[in-house]
């Protein structure tokens, strides 16, 4: 997928010859768009065209260069500047950078070569970045139309019912449950959902990132900042400016970036590592763990404070096994889906292969369920999936009450609570579990199951 927009470029220079030299350099390529401006004024009262990049001449009759470049930031933040002097002067080259131009160049014979890369790297990050916005919201449709959650289960209905209301604010969401329940998802849907969707969603896990480099992920980080800070960079925060940032695995978060994160929350303005200058941010913000988030606080490993500017609106999601024929219907979802994409015959799950996947523990919850269908799928031979094609290894035993059942209590539990959501529906209970309406008139007979 590429994207066919122009390159939108503002060409800001008061000297007639100049100025005009940059226009027909810059316009060699016919992606370009280039539009050209004598003074400050001029070209601030058209940002509303959001240009992709601005060359600012640092001399305007009407401005300095640094007021100029003070609004623009302020007004587009994603918008790159690069700022041309007549004069070499390091010590305007270096304040320049740390309010965020991308680069400072002096008029002389190099000049236009080193322009024309620049903006060569710029009008790429820029497609890049359109095409992420394209793939973004192709996702957003889906989620947006509420489809995205599967499950019956009254514990996933009000999941859904949560991420309504929470959409419908900027409200601060925690969402907590095991590896692989949805915590993500979850964080998607309400994004899609609130009037954010057409901004950023940017998701980044605590986990994943090391230690030393989270302060720089998060909040962005000046050129020469530290060894290795060769280039401006952007935080994640401002990223998510004017959408919605997912924190997951918050947990793992150190104490002192707590502290600082916490800082950030309150004042809702970031500065750089190694910059001087805040940048106000607008963004919603949700954080996930599958830990007890209490807990460390009373653990003393996650700050008081910071648990409760983040606790919002709490969403928790319930293990999968705890969501009783939601992992038939989930896996029948994720084998249709798997054989449209894959332009495969339609594939159906035995009844003994429903049990097994009923009588798994599934500590890898959906995302376990899903990769173990997907390749039972490629594995069954027929049109039909058996019990034999699920490659489902024995997990760690479910935690809680349920860890020291036998199978037959667990059957007895899933049927139990599929009568119980259906109303004591017998039929419907033994087509949705693939199992003899006789087997469960039986198991009601000999008081294993019970109507209420
Ligand atoms: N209720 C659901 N309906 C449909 N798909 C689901 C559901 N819950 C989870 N999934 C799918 O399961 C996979 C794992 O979900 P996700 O990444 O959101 O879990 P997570 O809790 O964030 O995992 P982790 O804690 O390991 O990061 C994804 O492919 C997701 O689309």
């Amino acid at each position: 997928m590429t994207s066919t927009l122009p390159f939108n470029i503002f060409v800001v220079e008061d000297n007639e010859w100049y100025g005009q030299l940059l226009v027909h350099h810059l316009s060699r390529n016919p992606s370009h768009r280039v539009q050209r401006f004598t003074t400050a004024r001029s070209c601030l009262d058209q940002l509303g065209e959001q240009p992709d990049f601005i060359t600012l001449d640092y001399s305007l009759p009407d401005a300095k260069g640094e007021q100029v470049l003070r609004q623009i930031r302020e007004r587009l933040p994603s918008t790159e500047v690069i700022v041309i002097s007549g004069q070499e002067d390091i010590g305007t080259a270096v304040s320049l950078l740390q309010q965020g131009a991308y680069d400072y160049l002096v008029k002389d014979e190099n000049t236009l070569d080193r322009l024309w890369s620049v903006v060569g790297k710029v009008d790429q990050q820029v497609r890049l970045r359109r095409e992420n916005q394209q793939l973004r919201q192709q996702v957003g449709a889906h989620c947006a139309r509420g489809q995205a959650i599967l499950g019956e289960h009254p514990s996933v209905q009000l999941v859904r019912t949560l991420i309504a209301k929470a959409a419908r604010t900027a409200i601060t969401v925690s969402v907590s449950g095991d590896t692989g329940t949805g915590k993500e998802l979850v964080a998607k849907a309400i994004h899609f959902q609130s009037d954010r969707a057409g901004s950023p969603f940017v998701a980044v896990n605590m986990a994943a990132i090391p230690r030393e480099l989270v302060e720089s992920e998060l909040f962005g980080h000046e050129k020469g900042a530290f060894t290795g800070a060769v280039a401006r960079r952007v935080g994640r925060l401002e990223e998510a400016n004017g959408g919605t940032l997912f924190l997951d695995e918050i947990a793992d978060l150190d104490l002192s970036l707590q502290a600082k994160l916490l800082r950030v929350l309150q004042e809702r303005e970031v500065t750089r590592v190694g910059g001087n200058r805040a940048v106000p941010f607008d963004v919603r913000l949700i954080v996930a763990t599958h830990r007890d988030l209490l807990a460390e606080v009373q653990a003393g490993r996650f700050r008081e404070d910071l648990y409760y500017r983040l606790l919002g609106l709490p969403i928790v999601l319930p293990p999968l096994r705890q969501r009783g024929h939601d992992i038939l219907l989930l896996a029948e979802t994720f084998v249709r889906d798997f054989c449209a994409h894959n332009k495969l015959p339609v594939r159906q799950l035995t009844a003994e292969a429903c049990t097994r996947l009923l009588n798994h523990p599934f500590p890898g919850n959906v995302r376990e369920l899903k990769a173990v269908v997907e390749l039972a799928t490629v594995l069954a031979d027929g049109e039909q999936i058996q019990a034999a094609d699920l490659p489902l290894r024995p997990g760690r035993a479910p935690e809680g009450p349920g860890s020291q059942r036998s199978l037959r209590d667990q059957t007895t539990a899933i049927v139990q609570s599929c009568l119980d959501e259906m109303g004591g529906d017998v039929l419907a209970v033994a087509a949705r579990l693939r199992i003899g309406k006789s087997t469960i008139y039986r198991m009601i007979q000999q008081q294993e199951l019970h109507l209420t």
